[in-house]
């Protein structure tokens, strides 16, 4: 019975398939998966988390683009039990289906960004209200499409981490 390691060493001494099936649920982009996965042996959780924060920040619109297929719009209930969709339930657990005022509200504003900018409004849900996600939804359709871009992925990047630093928890 092999004794309990910390997820850290574990993460740092699976086969690379295992490792790169770990962090995969983070972000839709094998790129970074695979970056994260190359620089092992970590010595800390922060040498892992600083590792992963580089290489989220050289993504550009096209990594927007290609990691939002896996990222529900916001206020739209992930479908499936896979670990992306677990994950976005979770993060997106704030905001109450039954509140038909504000789900109403999100959509309208989904649809309103998607016109305005042509991909899904991306925002880190995790410990944000309903209402707070709706006011940032507001506030970012007012952004030029280069400060949108920016924002996104700026909001990637936390969810992305945030995700990370869940899998090490
Ligand atoms: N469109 C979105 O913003 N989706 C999401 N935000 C999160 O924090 N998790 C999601 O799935």
């Amino acid at each position: 019975m092999q004794q309990a390691q910390s997820p850290l060493t574990d993460f740092n001494n699976a086969e690379e398939q295992d490792a790169q099936r770990l962090v995969s649920p983070c972000v839709a982009l094998p790129e970074w998966v695979n970056g994260v996965v190359a620089g092992r042996p970590y010595d800390s959780f922060n040498e892992l988390l600083d590792r992963a924060a580089d290489l989220a920040g050289g993504w550009d619109r096209q990594d927007l683009e290609l990691a939002l297929s896996a990222h529900p719009r916001i206020g739209e209930r992930a479908q499936g039990n896979g670990k992306e969709a677990t994950l976005s339930r979770g993060e997106q657990s704030a905001v109450d289906p039954q509140n038909t005022v504000l789900s109403l509200a999100l959509a309208q504003g989904n649809a309103e960004y998607e016109a305005k900018f042509g991909r899904v409004f991306l925002i880190r849900a995790k410990g944000r209200s309903g209402e707070e996600i709706l006011a940032e939804l507001q506030r970012r359709l007012k952004n030029s499409p280069q400060q949108e871009e920016a924002e996104a992925l700026e909001q990637l990047r936390q969810i992305t981490l945030l995700r990370l630093e869940g899998a090490f928890a």
